[in-house]
């Protein structure tokens, strides 16, 4: 379980995140919604130790990293995967190396066991003889998955996505959702995910924090997002056509 208590960030007196107080929770996807600009991905480079915050706590299963020392800190991040937005993987390397690459920094395993290890998490997200090729040859969506089996490759206990369905078509971003929550589930993390896309929201979100200029407005599961009377949601989520169509349908239902 990742805490958040009391999390403020300022970046030259303009405040970003004002008290933000959240539970991400174990085996669930938790994610954060909100429009650009909102503070999500501060929020995100908070929880996991790339901004240093300006008051608050930030525990993981009771261990407040805003008080660790680096040392302590690197030992934490062995437990942490991470998704940057765009998937950050490094040109210049195969998709093979750029799987391994957090195991040549944080493991004692053999090269042999390294490779296998790769391999294993490139079955996993379903990724089959791509091994050899370099990012640029292979699709946006095949980048996602590569990001998702290195973030993987520690087996960590917390994973963190920043936009995970961005650049992809809908099909694909089903997928990718549908990738995330399932490894979510399986390897029992917590997996917090910074999202503008309902339909992942609706998809996969089990639990929901909504941030509005910088402050926690509402949170909740994607089950009762639905009902929310919360104006400043409402606008968010029901600001196209189709997401108000589909939610006066589900109302007229029930
Ligand atoms: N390093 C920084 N220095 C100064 N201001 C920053 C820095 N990082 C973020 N900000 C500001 O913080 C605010 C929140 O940015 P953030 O990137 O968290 O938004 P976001 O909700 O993730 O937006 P998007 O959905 O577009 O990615 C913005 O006004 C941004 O300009």
């Amino acid at each position: 379980m990742i805490q958040a208590e009391g999390v403020c960030k300022s970046f030259d007196k303009k405040e970003v995140l004002s008290d933000i107080n959240a539970v991400f929770e174990p085996g669930k996807v938790n994610m954060i919604i909100g429009k650009s600009g909102s503070g999500k991905t501060v929020l995100l480079k908070s929880l996991i130790g790339l901004h240093t915050i300006d008051a608050g706590r930030i525990l993981y299963d009771n261990r407040d990293i805003t008080v660790m020392n680096s040392n302590q800190l690197k030992e934490i991040r062995k437990e942490l995967g991470v998704v940057f937005q765009g998937g950050a993987l490094f040109d210049s390397l195969t998709v093979l190396e750029n799987v391994k690459f957090p195991l040549n920094l944080f493991s004692a395993m053999s090269e042999k066991e390294k490779i296998e290890r790769a391999i294993f998490c490139l079955k996993r997200v379903n990724l089959e003889n791509v091994e050899n090729l370099y990012p640029a040859e292979i699709s946006g969506g095949m980048k996602k998955r590569v990001a998702i089996a290195r973030a993987i490759v520690l087996q960590p206990k917390y994973l963190f996505c920043d936009e995970p369905n961005s650049g992809l078509d809908p099909l694909t971003s089903i997928v990718i959702d549908n990738l995330l929550s399932e490894i979510t589930h399986e390897y029992n993390m917590t997996t917090v995910i910074n999202t503008h896309d309902m339909n992942s929201v609706f998809e996969i979100g089990e639990k929901v924090l909504f941030i509005h200029e910088g402050h926690k407005e509402w949170e909740g599961t994607n089950e009762n997002i639905m009902y929310s009377d919360n104006k400043a949601l409402n606008e968010f989520l029901f600001s196209s056509k189709l997401n108000k169509m589909v939610r006066e349908k589900l109302r007229r239902k029930c």
